[in-house]
């Protein structure tokens, strides 16, 4: 697999491909919170994107509390938005259930 660009291209321009997810206030990052059934069905998908993560090396930011997974996509080298975030986003929705 090829890696996404990390060039900063900025929430505003990531925002139109990624439909339910938000700009965040104050910086430059997209935010996304879901919702799964329980605990194991939560905790399966962010074992799902961490793999990913490795593979990229590209990490979220996120926040779990049993059934819900907060979390927070920026490119800290680009401070800011960038190619791999939109891949991460569109991964994470692609396997959230
Ligand atoms: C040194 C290492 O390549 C960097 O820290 C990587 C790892 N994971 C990362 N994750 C995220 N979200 N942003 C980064 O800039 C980043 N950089």
């Amino acid at each position: 697999m090829t890696r996404p660009s990390a060039n900063h291209i900025g929430a505003a321009a990531a925002l139109p491909r990624l439909p339910s997810w938000t700009i965040v206030e104050g910086r430059d990052a997209i935010q996304k919170t879901f919702k799964f059934t329980d605990f194991n069905a939560a905790f399966g998908f962010m074992a799902q994107v961490a793999l990913l993560a490795e593979k990229i090396d590209h990490h979220p930011e996120w926040f779990n509390v049993y059934n819900r997974v907060e979390v927070l996509l920026a490119t800290h080298d680009a401070n800011g938005v960038t190619e791999l975030d939109v891949k991460m986003a569109q991964f994470m929705d692609s396997i959230a259930s």
